[in-house]
């Protein structure tokens, strides 16, 4: 009659609804960390019944959830958004099953390796070049023009759409629903995940507000599923389309199913794409205006190695390799997904003494493990020399093998990741020059604190770009508008 093994320890919580008010709802990647002086690498807390572990150590992570991963990669459960608004049908809310490992194959035919991004430098780099221009010529709208160019890269490789110049219909579209669904996969943003017999009130019973939402959110997640995916049929019946991943996989003539699972592959792409490198991009913008010194020596670089002629392309990433560095320490100073995307057990399994049941969350603080003393030497500094040999006695860890998640669910748009924000990053140091902007002749000074929430964004900023000589202007406008 042994004792059972403990689950991991946390704080005490209240009858029923556990570490409710435990758990802040902003930034809980801090208190994590700061809790983990007091409960260590793996603890845990219960959310109204439901138990969730926290890793706090970038090795108990791998041990977990890359070293154990098939037993380590189901989603959680979420009623609101998954279920009845039916995000479930993308690849990031897949159960751990057939259809989930369908869809990661056919996303990694296109961008499961550093040689297959590699082949779609024309496109990101003429995708990159245009965002100069439009950066060029409306500085004051640099986030708009970030997110145009994921969303532009996206939206080529998923279905063969180009962007207009001006406000675009499609990415109104798929905007409109991504926005719908980080508002509501904000952690208790809905009750009815915890208490699933709310989605049996009347919308009209205090109860059963929540629902007055459903409606929208599931027609603007239909129309970003469905209208890409017809324009592409319509495409390719007149003859006239840009191969594309869409229309790859219509050339075998599919069943009802099998269509279903192309077109949520398909927006899977945009729903993991897009705003995740918005993240990056822009922070790297926040990042030159507070680090002057980081800026002109990434730009030395680029002048040196490049030349002041041409714009950086993707295979000159191994020769600027500060450049390169920089790019790790925009992943590592405000990872964009600070907790990853939960993992759920869909096995019983022990670790270090604990007990950890089939269905347990498990969630990775990646935003202790990349701010971590122990690993980087004054991790709030923005030092992309860290990860120089040249520079430090040894260079710090390579932030990737955490900031894009573990196992079978790591970020399968990480090659692409990487590729679009080298280009964005050295082809911007390579033209602008970018400041605080100043009022008076007193530079303002911006805030850095990043935003709460699944995704986590810089805060808006001012900024002042602008062409760093007549030569770069030229560059810039160079750019080929017209594909
Ligand atoms: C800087 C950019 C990016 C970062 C930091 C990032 C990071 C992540 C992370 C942390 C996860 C969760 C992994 C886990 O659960 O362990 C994830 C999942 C995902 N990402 Fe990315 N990502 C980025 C860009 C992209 C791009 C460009 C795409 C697509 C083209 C993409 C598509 C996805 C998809 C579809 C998932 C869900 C995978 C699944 O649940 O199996 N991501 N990403």
């Amino acid at each position: 009659s042994r004792r059972p093994a403990p689950f991991p320890p946390g704080p005490r919580g209240l009858p029923i609804i556990g570490n409710v008010f435990d758990v802040p709802t902003q930034y809980q990647w801090k208190t994590f960390a700061k809790w983990s002086e007091k409960w260590g690498d793996i603890m845990s807390v219960n959310i109204l019944g439901q138990r969730m572990v926290i890793i706090n150590s970038a090795e108990v992570a791998t041990a977990l959830l890359d070293r154990k991963s098939s037993i380590y990669s189901d989603r959680p459960h979420m009623v609101m958004i998954g279920e009845i608004v039916g995000w479930t049908r993308i690849v990031s809310l897949h159960n751990y099953g057939p259809r989930f490992r369908e869809t990661r194959r056919l996303l990694s035919q296109m961008l499961g390796s550093r040689d297959k991004v590699a082949a779609l430098a024309p496109l990101l780099e003429a995708e990159e070049h245009r965002f100069l221009l439009r950066v060029f010529r409306d500085p004051d709208s640099l986030v708009a023009q970030v997110r145009k160019a994921a969303g532009a890269i996206i939206l080529m490789l998923a279905y063969g759409y180009e962007v207009a110049d001006g406000e675009d219909p499609y990415v109104a579209i798929v905007e409109k629903a991504m926005s719908e669904v980080s508002a509501a996969a904000t952690p208790a943003a809905f009750l009815v995940d915890f208490f699933p017999i709310l989605r049996y009130f009347p919308p009209w019973l205090p109860g059963g507000r929540w629902k007055k939402n459903i409606t929208e959110y599931t027609r603007d997640l239909n129309a970003m599923c469905d209208i890409p995916y017809q324009f592409v049929k319509q495409r390719i019946a007149i003859g006239s389309f840009t191969p594309n991943f869409t229309s790859r996989l219509l050339e075998e003539k599919l069943t009802a199913e099998r269509e279903q699972l192309v077109k949520d592959a398909a927006s899977s792409l945009y729903a993991g794409g897009s705003d995740t490198t918005v993240s990056t991009v822009t922070g790297f913008f926040l990042a030159m205006m507070c680090y002057p010194e980081v800026q002109r020596r990434a730009q030395a670089e680029i002048d040196s190695v490049i030349g002041t002629d041409k714009l950086p392309v993707l295979a000159d990433r191994k020769r600027l390799p500060y450049v390169h560095a920089l790019c790790l320490e925009l992943l590592r100073w405000n990872p964009v997904a600070p907790l990853a995307i939960p993992h759920v057990m869909s096995q019983d399994d022990h670790y270090a003494g604990y007990h950890l049941p089939k269905g347990t969350a498990v969630m990775a603080n990646v935003w202790k493990f990349l701010h971590d003393p122990a690993t980087y030497v004054d991790p709030f500094e923005f030092d992309p020399g860290r990860f120089l040999s040249s520079d430090k006695k040894s260079a710090e860890q390579d932030p990737r093998s955490y900031a894009y998640g573990f196992g079978r669910r790591i970020c399968p748009g990480m090659y692409l990741a990487d590729a679009t924000v080298f280009l964005a990053v050295a082809m911007s140091l390579a033209v602008f020059d970018i400041r605080k902007p100043a009022a008076d002749g007193v530079e303002m000074q911006p805030n850095v604190e990043f935003t709460s929430g699944v995704i986590s964004h810089p805060p808006p900023f001012k900024c002042s770009i602008k062409p760093r000589s007549a030569k770069a202007e030229t560059l810039i406008l160079s750019a080929d508008m017209t594909l």
